[in-house]
């Protein structure tokens, strides 16, 4: 038996967040375009009699260690899917920003499946994995597929999207994060206090045609995401960081999923490493990045 595994997992930007009428179960129908970038946590796990994590990296004292780690919650769905208390020492090495939109916690869950699907030797199937997955969070499934994916349902239920060509990012990080739960809630407010009724969502067509023909300029106009006036309210300097992105010739800007983060896409390489240095002055740190890139792989 194997005594330790390690997984790598991707982030992840959404470049279509499409949030229909929110349902009886609490949740909102989707219609989710994930894209996995090269902003990676990584998991190993290792022999042990419980099941423990820790967290290492700057970003560790913002990460729970406790039952509500969902790397944690995922080992233990994982053991009680196939019927014994297996244990293992998970251990995250954390470089997402945490509750800033990007899925970390959500990577973290994935990772923790796979490593322990590996380490415990039970050979689940990923349909099998991405089951459990989808019982943990509605991100889950996706961080285990990678790529680029359209989510429908809560975003659980997905569907690979045809890309050509790698896209560059710039990711503008935020002082502290903002609640999915919350984001979600004030989007339902300000619509109601508009007199909106939520659409039915769709895929958007310049969207899906902009990935196949690999071109960042379409790609950079259909980007669209209905949580950003949300989180913009919940975070005013926001506004300011993607204005500035967009002045300094961004092909795109937008809130990465519930935010803080915001997501920049650029022309290539050379134009992120410009932009990133641009967009210092109105953010806590900058990444670059790009996409797509594959779920959760062992390393
Ligand atoms: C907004 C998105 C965009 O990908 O991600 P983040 O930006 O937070 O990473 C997701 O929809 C977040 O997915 P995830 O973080 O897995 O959320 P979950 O644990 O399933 O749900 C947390 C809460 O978010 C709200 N929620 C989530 C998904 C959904 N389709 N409708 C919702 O209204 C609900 O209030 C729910 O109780
Ligand atoms: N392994 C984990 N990594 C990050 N956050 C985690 C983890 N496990 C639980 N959490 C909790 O999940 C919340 C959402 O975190 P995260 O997934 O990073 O953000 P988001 O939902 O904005 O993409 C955090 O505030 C944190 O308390």
């Amino acid at each position: 038996m194997t005594s330790s595994v390690t997984v790598r997992v991707p982030a992840k930007v959404n470049l279509q967040l499409s949030v229909g009428p929110l349902r009886d179960d609490g949740y909102h129908d989707l219609v989710n375009v994930f894209h996995a970038v090269s902003l990676f946590d990584e998991v190993t796990a290792s022999e042990a009699e419980t099941l423990t994590v820790r967290v290492e990296g700057d970003l560790a004292d913002q990460v729970p260690v406790d039952g509500d780690n969902l790397a944690i919650r995922a080992a233990r769905a994982l053991a009680s899917r196939a019927g014994r208390a297996y244990g293992a020492e998970l251990v995250i090495r954390k470089s997402i920003p945490v509750a800033g939109g990007m899925a970390g916690g959500s990577a973290d869950a994935a990772a923790a499946l796979v490593a322990c699907d590996r380490l415990w030797g039970l050979g689940l199937s990923l349909e099998d994995l991405s089951d459990i997955a989808a019982d943990l969070g509605s991100d889950v499934p996706f961080a285990l597929l990678g790529g680029t994916a359209v989510g429908v349902g809560r975003g659980e239920v997905l569907t690979p999207l045809p890309v050509s060509g790698t896209f560059h990012w710039v990711f503008a990080l935020a002082d502290g994060g903002l609640s999915t739960p919350t984001v979600y809630s004030e989007c339902d407010r300000l619509r109601e206090a508009a007199g909106e009724r939520a659409a039915w969502p769709a895929l958007s067509e310049p969207l899906a045609a902009a990935l196949r023909d690999g071109d960042p300029q379409g790609l950079g106009k259909a980007l669209a995401n209905d949580l950003q006036q949300a989180a913009i309210m919940l975070r005013r300097s926001l506004l300011r960081t993607l204005d500035e992105g967009r002045e300094q010739g961004a092909l795109g800007a937008l809130v990465s999923g519930s935010g803080p983060t915001c997501a920049f896409l650029a022309e290539s390489a050379e134009h992120a490493l410009d932009l990133s240095v641009a967009l210092r002055s109105v953010c806590r740190a900058t990444v670059s990045a790009y996409g797509p890139v594959p779920g959760a792989v062992l390393v």
